[in-house]
């Protein structure tokens, strides 16, 4: 599992112009009017060469805990781990979740909405780690209602594990589909996406009647992008995406920057409050 940091310092990164300085002030000034919707590796969390090499920076945990406070509650975590996963990493703290992109919720009250693998996904994701056997760096992730399959440390590879995915997506049958990441191909099921979770969360308290602001770096993230778009939010890529093209309103560099604003906040709710530093 994930590393986490046990030195007190949170990024020294500067709040990013225009885009940080944005989401700041909207977090800052009117905290009653949005929520906020926050992708996990790769926007609070950098990129590491493995799933399980990723380290928490120190104290971001306890910053989301912050900013959740000063937004009511309003802050959830929509991301392609599962929910046990993504707990583990901001623990003590607890948000609202969605899990292997929106296939599994667990909404403000604790109440948890999961898909369970069918028999032909559990047949499949047996074919998909037999095959991996025989692709050398080829790192696959057994979530239970979603399986990954990592190239990272062999992009070379990426053909022939398409090809083997597309396989293990017709033996997973109805139901499923293929989720194209960074350096990563999952099947999951098709009924939920990044963007459904994110109107879930917004059909109850404390998320209902605000807008949301989605930010996040990976193509999982356009689905939330396009309703907070579609709803007058605020989209937030983080990164450029290469070549891809986003339906994201706004950019921000990188995870740091995204920190640099999160960290501000948190510090601004503890001056506030007059709560200590953790
Ligand atoms: O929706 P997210 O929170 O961004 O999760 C997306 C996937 O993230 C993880 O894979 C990615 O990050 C790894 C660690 O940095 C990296 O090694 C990998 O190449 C990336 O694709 C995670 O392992 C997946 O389960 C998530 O779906
Ligand atoms: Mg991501």
């Amino acid at each position: 599992m994930g590393q986490r940091e046990t030195a007190i310092s949170p990024s020294a990164a500067p709040i990013t112009p225009e885009t940080g300085l944005i989401l700041h002030q909207c977090l800052r000034e009117r905290p009653d009017r949005y929520a906020l919707f926050l992708d996990i590796d790769g926007t609070l969390i950098d990129l590491a060469a493995t799933p399980d090499g990723i380290t928490v920076p120190a104290g971001l945990g306890e910053a989301l805990g912050s900013v959740s406070a000063r937004l009511g509650g309003a802050l959830a975590l929509v991301t392609g781990r599962g929910l046990a996963y993504a707990d583990q990493l901001f623990a003590p703290q607890r948000f609202p979740l969605a899990g292997l992109h929106g296939t599994e919720r667990r909404d403000a009250e604790g109440a948890i909405f999961r898909a369970d693998p069918t028999a032909s996904f559990i047949k499949a994701k047996a074919h998909l780690r037999q095959s991996a056997e025989t692709l050398p760096g080829i790192l696959i992730e057994d979530k239970g209602a979603a399986i990954a399959a990592h190239y990272r440390q062999a992009p070379v590879l990426v053909e022939k594990l398409e090809e083997v995915m597309t396989e293990t997506l017709h033996l997973a049958g109805k139901g499923y589909e293929l989720q194209r990441g960074k350096m990563v191909f999952e099947i999951r099921p098709d009924m939920a996406d990044k963007g459904r979770a994110v109107e879930a969360f917004l059909s109850s308290p404390p998320f209902q009647g605000r807008l949301p602001i989605t930010i996040g770096d990976d193509l999982t993230d356009e689905a939330m992008f396009a309703v907070a778009n579609r709803l007058g939010g605020l989209s937030i890529k983080v990164g450029d995406g290469g070549a891809e093209k986003s339906a994201a309103t706004h950019q921000i560099p990188d995870p740091d920057a995204v920190r640099a604003v999160l960290f501000a906040l948190a510090g601004e709710v503890r001056s506030a409050t007059g709560e200590a530093r953790p």
